[in-house]
């Protein structure tokens, strides 16, 4: 029989610290939650979400409308604060963070890159201004200032519009604008929200092809939430949240022979829960509850249905007979 742990080595297992959840990690979000009150209504957009990202990594968050994906970037970016749970970025604690560092953390620690593209640029300002201004505020130097944006512009590939206001530059080149705005004091996390949501087709893989550039020439630890499968599919990690939780993952790697594999994986949390995607249990008509078998390798899940069981037996048979 289990010997029952006294008092002393319960306090001595509670004080014990094992490596916290996410360590070494430039995002964790652990148990995430954000409730919004409204009008008397509680609306759960995020209800315990997980989610690990590594210095340098560049990863697109995808799921269907309301599933709470704008809640999560507004958090990571500094601009909302999440209700429970645990959201850091770059070691800055995002649930205790008072609000002039938070001030200090979206100028210095975050770029932001907004859908629309009027919202991510002044009107009144030409392209070199607005990406001069981060940099002033940051209090940097006019001609450090001057130098940084003229080179960001550069290597975005819009050097050539660097005196053009807003109104005379088309969708793409002000969202290639908008990221060296973005990425002007140097951020460790760039956050995009849809960047390519309102472009066509081949600018929206261009304007993607510039965010991936920044993210491999400077490391910064990039995430993009997206619809656009094309993006979705140029990244090494694809996250799906359902129901504010992250459920799913896709990940993608290419072979020695040039080929690029995909595979999905379900996230486990630290309780040991997964969530089976929708179209698993839709096309096996999973419902309420599953069995369940521990193999040597791997967990068996079967729907719950007297046919399922007999399938599973006859073939546990049929393998033992051979
Ligand atoms: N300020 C708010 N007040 C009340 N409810 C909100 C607020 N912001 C978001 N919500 C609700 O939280 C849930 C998640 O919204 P969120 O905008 O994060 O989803 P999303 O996945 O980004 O959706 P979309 O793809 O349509 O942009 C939704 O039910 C939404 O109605």
């Amino acid at each position: 029989m289990s010997r029952v742990p006294d008092l002393a080595e319960l306090e001595r297992r509670a004080t014990e610290r094992g490596p916290a959840f996410g360590e070494g990690a430039h995002i964790v979000c652990d148990n995430l939650v954000r409730i919004y009150k409204s009008d008397g209504i509680e609306v759960v957009a995020l209800q315990g979400l997980d989610l690990l990202v590594d210095p340098g990594e560049l990863i697109a968050i995808v799921g269907a409308s309301g599933s709470g994906k704008s809640t999560l970037l507004n958090i990571l970016s500094g601009l909302d604060v999440p209700t429970a749970g645990v959201a850091r970025v770059a070691g800055a604690d995002l649930l205790t963070m008072a609000s002039k560092e938070r001030l200090k953390f979206r100028r210095e620690q975050v770029g932001f890159i907004w859908q629309q593209t009027s919202r991510n640029l002044l009107p009144y300002l030409t392209a070199m201004q607005n990406v001069e201004l981060p940099m002033r505020f940051a209090g940097r130097s006019r001609r450090e200032r001057h130098i940084r944006a003229a080179e960001l512009l550069g290597m975005l590939g819009v050097g050539d519009c660097a005196g053009r206001r807003p109104a005379e530059l088309s969708g793409g080149q002000q969202q290639r604008i908008a990221i060296a705005v973005a990425i002007a004091n140097e951020p460790h996390v760039v956050l995009a929200d849809e960047p390519t949501g309102e472009l066509d087709t081949v600018t929206a893989a261009d304007v993607f092809g510039a965010l991936r550039r920044v993210n491999q020439e400077f490391g910064t630890t990039t995430v993009v939430v997206t619809h656009d499968a094309q993006v979705a599919e140029r990244v090494d990690r694809t996250v799906g949240i359902r129901d504010g939780r992250t459920s799913s993952e896709v990940r993608r790697r290419d072979e020695a022979d040039g080929t690029r594999v995909s595979e999905e994986y379900a996230v486990l949390d630290r309780t040991g829960r997964v969530q089976l995607p929708r179209g698993f249990t839709q096309a096996l008509d999973m419902k309420d509850r599953v069995r369940l078998a521990l193999e040597s390798d791997h967990v068996g899940v079967w729907p719950d249905r007297p046919e399922a069981r007999r399938d599973q037996e006859r073939r546990d048979q049929e393998e033992s007979d051979e």
